[in-house]
């Protein structure tokens, strides 16, 4: 059976092996990134100085705790480099991130970076994109029209549960996870929802990672562009 937080763990160490004294690091959320930052806290203990930029408040809480110097996103014009985790990649390295819900603010952050890289475990990587349903972060007031609109995208929407109730994002907002079956075009889809009015942002990461670190076993594969 696949060991899974080994093969992110190998990845993650893989990963901050790019990291250098001085760099503004953006700090990603989710099991594979929270290894990172654990990694990075052990680097900056050791004498690494560099400032971190969190995707999420757990992340800012982690590195918080691991004494890892933080600099709010409002402080940062660029990021050198950003260490994130994926749901899903293609060897073309397209993603589908917010599985654990930031991904509003993990864009933004990937955005301002100059190299976003992604740590996975050998089950994310796909040839299609799409079996891992689309996080769409949309106002609640517009939640009934983009579902609508998904469903002309011959899209299936689903509004984003936490203990039965609407989970709510850190920006406020519902997630409607949107089914789309297998993507043949990811860019167009990116394009076509974040057109729909009501939609602040969905996981659908085009064109914006530098490198896939993928654990595979006990070694790792780098996919880059
Ligand atoms: O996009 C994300 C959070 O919004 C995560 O990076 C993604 O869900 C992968 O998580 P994990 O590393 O736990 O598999």
């Amino acid at each position: 059976m696949k060991d899974l937080k080994s093969e992110k763990a190998l990845a993650a160490k893989e990963a901050v092996k790019y990291l250098s004294n001085g760099q503004i690091v953006g700090l990603g959320s989710g099991s594979s990134a929270y290894i990172a930052i654990a990694e990075i806290g052990e680097l900056v203990k050791n004498g690494l100085d560099i400032q971190g930029v969190p995707t999420s408040e757990k992340t800012r809480a982690l590195a918080e705790s691991l004494n890892i110097p933080l600099l709010s996103i409002e402080e940062v014009g660029s990021i050198d480099i950003t260490i994130d985790g994926a749901d899903e990649f293609t060897p073309d390295l397209q993603l589908i991130k917010g599985g654990g819900s930031f991904l509003l603010k993990e864009k933004v952050v990937a955005s301002l970076s100059k190299a976003e890289i992604i740590i996975t475990d050998s089950t994310k990587k796909v040839e299609l994109l799409g079996k891992f349903t689309v996080p769409i972060e949309v106002i609640p007031y517009a939640q009934n029209y983009v579902l609508a609109q998904i469903g002309k995208l011959n899209g299936l929407g689903k509004i984003r549960l936490a203990d039965g109730k609407p989970l709510v994002t850190e920006q406020g907002n519902l997630l409607i996870d949107g089914d789309f079956g297998l993507i043949q075009d990811p860019a167009l889809l990116a394009d076509q929802l974040i057109r729909i009015v009501g939609v602040v942002e969905h996981g659908l990461f085009i064109n914006i990672a530098k490198k896939v670190i993928m654990g595979v076993g006990d070694t790792t594969i780098t996919f880059e562009k």
